[in-house]
């Protein structure tokens, strides 16, 4: 049996506690020790120390005055770690670190099927035994209906080291399955979805916060989870466990293998009863690490340095990133492997084999079915990161490299904290500017924190006294993270809809088209149709890429936007881009109108209908209609009044002029709109024109006959003077 992080370091029982059982681990097969790969050999801290004693005993532990922390410390000796006897990880553990006796345990711790109850269970600690209480978890399957972030505290068993040094004093009391009291001062009362004491399986774990999450990415949301906690808490020990050889199963295995074992199960289970559909899954995962700040592929471990990339539509990526396709546990399990075994581990006094990297094991599940003529495309991403440990420099004795590892590990983790804490301002409707890209970590998981993802913290901690202070310090920072607020949703891609669109064409095809025994009939009838459907599909296609197209612009409005408001960009570089994303939507636009001739014919009508509405408007509004009538009566008057005499013959021609000038201009004017705007065919003006018409018709004809009147007044007048004279 190997730990997880014992695949690459060989363990050398040292412990009395572990001797005692070597007359029966001597009697079972260990696996081949893997040479450490990249374990990282520590500097001696003294002349007594040699690096490979170091590597072989626990490392740090060795050092100074301080007691060997023997290697099987990493392996949860049950001797070591307090309440071993009662997981079933550190039975497994046992058999393979080459000193454990096979011990069952109680029944209740395994699986978590015993009763809810509160249990008082003895945890031995080197020979002396303490009472802790035992509290069950309580599963609640609907809880990420209404949550997307979770937060664990998972308490490790007391080790070896711990008790030698403060004997069994604790620095936590387990209050209920929710609460625990820091006893510290002050004493500090905490709350959290789950509190895990030390006597809780592996697999109950899993049950409770592992399994819930495999659901929600088969369902389509991203989901994420990740272990906190100072060096030797137990994050690597819950998020990978002890994993053996790919052929065998472990009890002490821990959150991912049981994940992939939970997930291939369901896959199988979905696919089955869903086969009228067609619903097919598909995985691939990835693993990475973090190391001072650099990716490197632990798949392709000469594969280093590699960059993290954004974009709209795969969000943050990691490029160059081997993707392996994965249908089997086994596949999984091979890949967990051989990556940890190229992950960067060194002995520190506070763990013998300590990651001094952050780990991510990424696994994208798609799915894809046909339901009601649709294709239906899901796709969730699961991400299950293995943090580095926070530590105190005093406490884990780093120097050296260690240091530096160190240094970078606690900024990038100080990163991660500074991003909680302004997510849980920006959750209380604070506008403030989150610092993702101040590590890799933070931008890396940016979606897993505050955005489209259903996360999972598991802060873990020692419940001894000699680490009360780190102990509080996570206490605390899982206690911020649980009031981080994430948006998930479900990823599904609607591009599967242009091909639901092409297969209900060629269903409907077999309705429309008449099948006849002139074959030669249905056949051409066959080719038209399929010819003019296949051109409307190609039509759509165009259409819904352009959409998408304009889609991008916006998110990348959107995306520009934030960058203003967050302070990132400058007003003028804003307006800039601004300036070119509305291009690229113009040109776009323009695109779609180009490409589907409907729409331009549809366009046009309605700009010509738009000029006709705006020229109808100016008519009313203007009051052109009521000046127009007023005239016409004005003119009737007078020419009435002329009949009466009542105006002088010069006043009567000039105003006859005016009124020429006025008729003419009118005149002009309906013409010209007449001309210029067929909308005047409308019925409503037509008529009201019609009456205009009749009304000039009968000035026109009343000025005629003015101006004969006039004519003959003229003439009259003319022959006046001859008969006075
Ligand atoms: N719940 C547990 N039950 C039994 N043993 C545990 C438990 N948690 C941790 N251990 C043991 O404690 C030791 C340290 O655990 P682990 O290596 O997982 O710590 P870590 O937090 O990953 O440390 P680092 O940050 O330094 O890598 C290991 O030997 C592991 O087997």
């Amino acid at each position: 049996m190997t730990s997880h992080k014992r695949i690459i370091s060989r363990s050398r029982p040292t412990d009395a506690s572990e001797n005692e059982f070597k007359a029966l681990s001597d009697l079972i097969p260990h696996p081949p020790s893997r040479p450490p790969l990249n374990a990282i050999q520590v500097p001696p801290r003294n002349p007594t120390d040699t690096p490979d004693e170091t590597a072989n005993n626990g490392g740090g532990g060795g050092g100074g005055s301080r007691p060997n922390t023997p290697k099987s410390v990493r392996g949860k000796a049950p001797s070591e770690t307090g309440s071993a006897q009662s997981t079933p990880a550190r039975l497994v553990s046992r058999v393979y670190s080459g000193g454990s006796a096979i011990r069952r345990p109680p029944p209740y711790f395994r699986g978590g099927t015993g009763s809810k109850a509160q249990r008082e269970v003895g945890i031995a600690n080197c020979g002396a035994s303490v009472e802790v209480s035992h509290f069950e978890l309580n599963e609640d399957p609907s809880f990420w209906r209404d949550h997307n972030v979770q937060v664990l505290i998972r308490i490790r068993p007391i080790n070896s080291t711990e008790s030698s040094l403060q004997e069994l004093s604790r620095c936590l009391k387990q209050e209920s399955s929710q609460t625990l009291m820091w006893t510290g001062h002050p004493e500090t009362r905490f709350t959290f979805d789950h509190v895990v004491c030390e006597t809780v399986s592996q697999e109950k774990l899993f049950e409770v916060a592992g399994l819930p999450m495999v659901e929600n990415c088969m369902s389509g949301y991203n989901s994420c989870m990740f272990a906190y906690g100072q060096t030797g808490s137990g994050k690597t020990y819950t998020m990978m466990g002890e994993i053996q050889e790919i052929n065998e199963i472990s009890e002490g295995r821990g959150m991912t293998p049981r994940i992939f074992e939970y997930l291939f199960s369901r896959i199988r289970e979905e696919e089955d009863s869903r086969k009228d559909e067609k619903l097919k899954y598909n995985c691939k995962c990835s693993f990475l690490e973090i190391y001072n700040e650099q990716i490197t592929d632990l798949l392709e471990p000469s594969s280093t340095n590699l960059q993290l990339r954004e974009d709209l539509k795969k969000g943050v990526y990691v490029e160059n990133l081997m993707e392996h396709e994965v249908a089997t546990v086994k596949d999984v399990l091979e890949i967990l492997i051989r990556g940890t075994a190229n992950r960067k581990i060194a002995a520190t006094h506070m763990n013998s084999e300590s990651s001094r990297s952050h780990s991510v094991f990424t696994c994208v599940i798609e799915s894809q079915w046909e339901k009601d003529s649709m294709t239906h495309l899901r796709y969730g991403r699961l991400n299950l990161v293995d943090l580095a440990g926070s530590e105190r420099q005093k406490s884990s004795g780093a120097e050296g490299e260690r240091l530096k590892e160190a240094a970078n590990i606690n900024k990038s983790l100080s990163t991660l904290g500074l991003v909680i804490m302004t997510l849980v301002d920006v959750a209380h409707g604070k506008q403030r500017h989150i610092p993702y890209r101040d590590s890799r970590l933070t931008f890396l998981l940016q979606d897993s924190l505050g955005g489209n993802s259903k996360t999972t913290i598991i802060a873990n901690v020692s419940p001894s006294i000699c680490s009360a202070n780190e102990t509080l310090s996570t206490l605390k920072f899982a206690q911020r993270a649980k009031l981080i607020q994430n948006n998930a949703k479900v990823n599904e891609d609607a591009s599967g809809n242009v091909i639901a669109l092409q297969q209900q064409i060629q269903q409907l095809k077999v309705f429309v088209i008449p099948r006849d025994n002139d074959s030669t009939y249905g056949s051409d009838l066959d080719d038209s149709h399929s010819s003019f459907l296949n051109q409307k599909v190609c039509q759509r296609e165009d259409d819904a890429q352009r959409i998408k197209d304009l889609l991008w612009t916006h998110e990348e409005k959107t995306k520009q936007l934030k960058m203003l408001t967050d302070g990132l960009v400058s007003g003028d570089s804003f307006l800039k881009e601004e300036n070119d994303v509305l291009l690229q939507e113009i040109q776009l636009l323009q695109a779609r109108i180009n490409g589907n001739p409907e729409l331009t014919q549809l366009s046009l009508e309605n700009m010509r209908l738009n000029e006709e509405l705006k020229m109808f408007q100016e008519f009313y509004q203007l009051g052109e209609r009521e000046t127009l009538l007023a005239e016409i009566s004005e003119l009737r008057q007078q020419l009435l009044d002329l009949y009466d005499g009542k105006y002088g013959i010069h006043k009567l021609s000039s105003r006859i002029a005016t009124l020429d000038d006025i008729k003419a201009d009118q005149t002009k004017d309906i013409a010209e709109q007449v001309k210029h705007n067929p909308c005047l065919q409308v019925d409503d003006t037509q008529k009201e024109l019609d009456v205009c018409k009749k009304s000039l018709d009968a000035c026109l004809e009343a000025n005629v006959k003015l101006n004969r009147c006039i004519d003959i007044y003229q003439l009259g007048i003319l022959w006046l003077p001859l008969d006075c004279d």
